[in-house]
């Protein structure tokens, strides 16, 4: 397969590497491949690179099949890779009688969880030391606005992160580009993306804060302002820590007791 990838995209795919210093000589690069857009034109983009830059990293692709049918089928996926010249792996999982089980509470944070469990088992057993995820610019908009509204803190993922219980970095390569970007690229890829075995997809609250930004007028610079809010080092100017009730007490006490 000729791969190529237009200018656009990999000027702001180099720019998120170079900045948050995504890729090291040495790297061993696991691909988390749901089968959807978003991680398979990561892979292609990673196949690219891999091949264009100075240092040597390997790249592989995992898919954690949560096992929602007992003969799921991933032989378009495996094509795929093999198409891109990349290794590519199945871990076959019960995550899904977790998540369809009527008791279960946030059954999207719960799989999520075993998700993350899953690969990172996978990655101490095969030696990788860095696993990269499909999330896009708007994954990451979406996320420090759901934050701020339904969990009150002003926080979203980071193109890069470490976790330490694992010894692990999370690498997020795609993070500049607009999910619009990534659903044109399917011209670039020709792969069809698989749709999505879970009964929740598409009725989360993402998608209602996707909605919603999109609903204003002039949703692309509103878009931006809130890539920029999530800044380090933009103007903050925050309400202090919130005081303990015997603090408020105590000052109270000072300015209304005479003693
Ligand atoms: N079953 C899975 N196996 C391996 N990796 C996964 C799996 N599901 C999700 N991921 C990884 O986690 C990322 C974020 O997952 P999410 O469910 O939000 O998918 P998404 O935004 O729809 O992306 P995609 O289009 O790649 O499915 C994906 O881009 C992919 O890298």
């Amino acid at each position: 397969m000729k791969l190529s990838l237009p200018k656009s995209y990999n000027r702001k795919i180099s720019r998120a590497i170079a900045e948050f210093d995504l890729i090291e000589e040495g790297d061993n690069i696991l691909v988390g491949f749901s089968g959807g857009k978003d991680s398979a034109f990561l892979l292609y983009t990673l196949a690219i690179f891999q091949k264009s830059m100075a240092i040597d990293f390997k790249v592989s692709a995992l898919t954690i099949d949560l096992g929602f049918e007992d003969d799921a089928d991933f032989s378009e996926m495996e094509e795929y890779c093999s198409k891109l010249d990349l290794p590519y792996h199945i871990e076959r999982t019960k995550i899904a009688d977790v998540i369809t089980d009527e008791n279960t509470k946030n059954p999207c944070s719960k799989c999520a969880y075993f998700r993350k469990g899953s690969i990172s088992e996978f990655m101490s057993e095969h030696g990788y030391n860095k696993i990269a995820y499909g999330h896009h610019y708007d994954d990451a908009v979406e996320t420090f606005l759901m934050s701020i509204i339904y969990s009150g803190q002003i926080k979203t993922f980071e193109p890069k992160s470490y976790l330490s219980n694992s010894d692990i970095h999370v690498i997020r390569p795609l993070i500049y580009l607009r999910e619009e970007e990534i659903i044109k690229a399917k011209e670039i890829t020709e792969y069809n993306p698989v749709a999505s075995p879970c009964p929740h997809d598409g009725e989360t609250k993402r998608e209602e804060i996707k909605q919603l930004i999109k609903s204003f007028d002039d949703s692309q610079q509103i878009f931006y302002n809130l890539a920029s809010a999530m800044r380090e080092g933009n103007k903050i100017e925050l309400w202090p820590e919130e005081l303990n009730n015997k603090a408020i007490l105590e000052r109270s006490r000072k300015l209304w007791n005479r003693v």
